[in-house]
């Protein structure tokens, strides 16, 4: 533990020493001393963080926070560092900026399952139905036993909600650490379809005191299916529960292209290459070249019809990890050494949606006698597409059809190269001031969207500096013509 951490712990035990033994016992009962430490590197620079904290009833009164930044030696030699300095502040505890992670989520046990299919069914920027609430009741009814057992085979729940409590956390320290004008910083989780729902996380920032926040998508390509489905709900929960004014808000609404999530992708997808080439060498395939089969989620083709941004910016994230490895690899990025190919895969119901099907691609990659690593592509951490569908479906398919090796790389998780790629994106979106993280990309809806209110598709509520994008006005003529032309 750091000299900081010490000198509190040391004066919280004088002070216990000295008060009367009522009082004292009140304070023990009641208050918590903690402490913990975080080290990452950025550049060329070591940080470590230390944080102290005294809680009483759950309730932080103060934190003091102490940060060293340290620069490497020639050699990269953490330990000698040429230069350290150390800031001590000492904050309140509310923060500053609220980071408000948006996600799907996943249902954390199976009791949650039919719940979480329920909502999901329900949504109509995800899925249009004739007598929504009724349909979207029944559909998620009739399809939960089977989902409950993918759910069951893979542990018992979705991991979503784990992997993005950590990422949360650790994305705080690091953007303490080195945003310290605009900390502290806290995220807070608003699933779409399972809890932590966002009201729930609009009501603790409240009694948080938070007034700066910031919705930062979990999906790094846009669709109006996620993402756009999760602002509008955001915006219309606010509205809901008369918090219009309360916060001023900026959105991250899109990070296909970020170099810290591509680098992070391709890190995992190098470690699968290294993995195959080590069991295809027992195998005795020593030269054997894997396909690379990236697979994201897919799309239903109306929603793709109507314009919806993520095919394409799911093809720059895939082109740009290719790119990637072959720099990394000291090839010209125009030199492919692997095959590769984009495949869509969690296809839901009769109609049509975005293909190859992955399962079908591996399957007559199988037949060919070809091998493949598997990437997920569209997701930042673990959950029933890649455990279960990948894992188990897949992976028993390849098999059944003669593929002798498939691996499946890593999801992103704890990776520290994702960590510090999100707590980049958050920087450097707080350092623009922007209230929109791409307002051309955002404010341009589908030129095809079929929702007929628009109020709340592409819009920002309450936006810092009083910009942004305000509702729009309905635009029903544009609307018919559209839906005649079809
Ligand atoms: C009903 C239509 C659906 C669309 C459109 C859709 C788009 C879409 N989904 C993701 C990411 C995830 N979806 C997940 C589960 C899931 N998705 C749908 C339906 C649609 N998704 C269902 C019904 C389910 C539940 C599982 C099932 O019944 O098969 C998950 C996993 C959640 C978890 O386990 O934690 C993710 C992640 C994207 C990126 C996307 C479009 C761009
Ligand atoms: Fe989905």
């Amino acid at each position: 533990m750091n000299s900081l951490s010490n000198s509190i712990l040391k004066n919280y035990n004088l002070f216990l020493l000295a008060a009367p033994k009522q009082t004292r016992n009140i304070i023990l009962n009641n208050l918590q001393p903690s402490s913990s430490s975080l080290s990452f590197h950025n550049n060329n620079q070591l940080y470590t963080y230390y944080s102290s904290s005294l809680t009483c009833n759950n309730t932080t009164s103060t934190t003091i926070r102490q940060y060293t930044s340290s620069t490497k030696n020639q050699n990269n030699d953490e330990k000698q560092p040429l230069s350290s300095t150390t800031h001590n502040d000492i904050i309140p505890s509310k923060p500053k900026t609220a980071i408000v992670m948006l996600n799907l989520g996943g249902p954390q046990n199976l009791d949650e399952v039919e719940p979480f299919l329920t909502r999901l069914f329900s949504d109509r920027d995800i899925i249009k139905l004739p007598f929504q609430s009724i349909a979207g009741k029944v559909i998620a009814k009739r399809r939960t036993p089977a989902v409950r057992k993918l759910y069951e085979a893979i542990g018992g729940g979705s991991p979503i909600k784990k992997w993005t409590t950590l990422q949360g956390r650790a994305i705080e320290k690091i953007l303490d650490a080195r945003s310290p004008e605009t900390a502290p910083h806290k995220t807070y989780i608003g699933f779409r379809y399972a809890a932590p729902l966002i009201d729930r996380a609009l009501e603790e920032m409240k009694s948080d005191g938070v007034t700066r926040a910031i919705a930062f998508t979990q999906y790094p390509h846009y669709s109006c299916t996620t993402t756009g489905s999760s602002l509008n709900n955001l915006w219309k929960t606010l509205e809901q529960k008369g918090l219009e004014r309360h916060f001023e808000w900026s959105i991250i609404d899109r990070w296909p292209l970020h170099g810290g999530f591509v680098n992070a992708i391709t890190s995992n997808l190098e470690k699968a290459i290294e993995a195959f080439n080590t069991r295809a060498k027992e195998l005795g395939m020593a030269d054997e070249k894997p396909v690379i089969v990236f697979s994201a989620h897919s799309l239903p083709m109306k929603t793709v019809e109507r314009g919806d941004p993520y095919p394409g910016e799911i093809q720059a994230t895939v082109q740009a990890v290719m790119d990637r490895l072959a720099v990394k690899e000291g090839r010209p990025t125009t030199s492919d050494k692997y095959a590769s190919i984009l495949c869509w895969q969690s296809k839901v119901g009769p109609l049509p949606w975005l293909v190859p099907k992955t399962v079908d691609i591996v399957t007559q990659l199988a037949k060919e006698n070809k091998n493949c690593i598997v990437v997920p592509v569209a997701f930042t951490s673990d959950h029933i597409e890649t455990l279960s569908e990948i894992d188990i479906e897949l992976q028993h398919s390849a098999k059944e059809n003669g593929m002798r090796l498939m691996i499946r790389s890593e999801s992103l998780n704890d990776n520290p190269l994702i960590i510090d790629a999100m707590a980049d994106i958050v920087h450097q979106h707080l350092v623009s001031k922007q209230s929109i993280s791409n307002p051309t990309k955002y404010t341009f809806k589908c030129p095809g969207c079929i929702d007929q209110s628009h109020k709340y598709c592409r819009t920002i509520r309450n936006p810092i500096g009083g910009g942004g994008q305000q509702p729009q006005q309905q635009q029903p003529q544009q609307q018919q013509t559209i839906t005649e032309n079809k």
